[in-house]
């Protein structure tokens, strides 16, 4: 397999730390640099719990651009720099991966746009898991039978955005095949507002944030005298790896938006 050069931005964080390691261990992976906004002139191997890796650290990223050479872009940060940091990297001929969840409908359509006048590959995936790519089709499948359906995500209370990228993905792919319709009882009223959660079309979305928490979702349908439930569990952060170096490995090969690890699983 030919080499890869990869950036990461965010290599304190959470995911990022994981990302570092994944990209230090894979053979054909080179991490060339890294974007972090408060450690600018430092090395990787200078953060804490991060393996010797000489590569710099730069706390600009159009700095990092002009002067590092890379393939890719990983970016596991926040919405708002999530965001901008794909769009520097497009318009830097950089393919960027990104795990970064709480991205608008009208921000996703922009960065597709940008993705065909580059003639670049993008992956967006708002999880990187290959049993929550499972567990959103699953559920894709069932709602085709079973329309009366409620999501319940749980995460760690560190979370910026809610509802969870997982369960925004999922909606939209239950929506493909499920028609409008609200959930539970025509006349029911909200006595605490939020009680019924974020509504898509009808169906409810409830997000719980607790410490102790990974990433888990339950996708919940019920019909007449029964009920089905989907649910997926990350209980630690490797579990996101592999669909981290799967969408590096295929970004390479793409000049398309992708959005969803699905799109590129067979
Ligand atoms: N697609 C997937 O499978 C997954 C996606 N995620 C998503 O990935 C993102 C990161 O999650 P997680 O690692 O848990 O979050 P963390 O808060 O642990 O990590 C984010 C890191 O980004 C840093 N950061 C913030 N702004 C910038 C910037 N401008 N430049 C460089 N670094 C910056 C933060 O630094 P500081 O805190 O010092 O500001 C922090 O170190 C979230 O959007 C989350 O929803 C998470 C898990 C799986
Ligand atoms: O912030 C997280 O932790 C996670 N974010 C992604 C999301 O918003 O769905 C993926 C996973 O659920 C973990």
């Amino acid at each position: 397999m030919t080499n890869t050069s990869v950036i990461v931005a965010g290599p304190r964080g959470k995911m990022g730390r994981e990302a570092v390691k994944m990209i230090h261990n894979t053979e054909h992976f080179t991490l060339v640099a890294c974007v972090d906004h408060k450690n600018g002139g430092l090395k990787v191997k200078d953060l804490d719990g991060l393996p010797d890796i000489e590569a710099p650290i730069f706390e600009d990223i159009e700095q990092c651009f002009n002067e590092v050479k890379a393939d890719v872009l990983v970016d596991l940060t926040t919405p708002e720099f999530g965001y901008k940091h794909t769009k520097l990297a497009l318009e830097n001929g950089i393919r960027p991966v990104v795990g970064t969840t709480g991205f608008t409908k009208e921000q996703l359509q922009e960065l597709e746009q940008l993705t065909e006048e580059k003639e670049l590959g993008v992956v967006i995936a708002p999880n990187f898991a290959l049993g929550a790519v499972l567990m959103m089709q699953f559920s894709k499948w069932a709602a085709k039978y079973f329309p009366d359906v409620e999501i319940i995500e749980r995460h760690h209370d560190q979370k910026l955005d809610a509802p969870s990228g997982t369960a925004v993905k999922t909606a939209e792919l239950i929506q493909e095949v499920r028609d409008k319709k609200p959930q539970g009882h025509e006349n029911e009223k909200e006595t605490l507002e939020g009680a019924r959660g974020a509504d898509v079309d009808g169906m409810h979305i409830h997000s719980v944030r607790l410490p102790g928490l990974v990433a888990h979702q339950e996708v919940m349908f019920g019909s007449s005298g029964e009920t089905l439930t989907i649910k997926h569990d990350s209980i630690n952060r490797e579990s996101f790896m592999t669909g981290v170096k799967l969408s590096i490995e295929k970004v390479m090969e793409l000049n398309a938006f992708i959005y969803g690890l699905e799109n590129l699983l067979e």
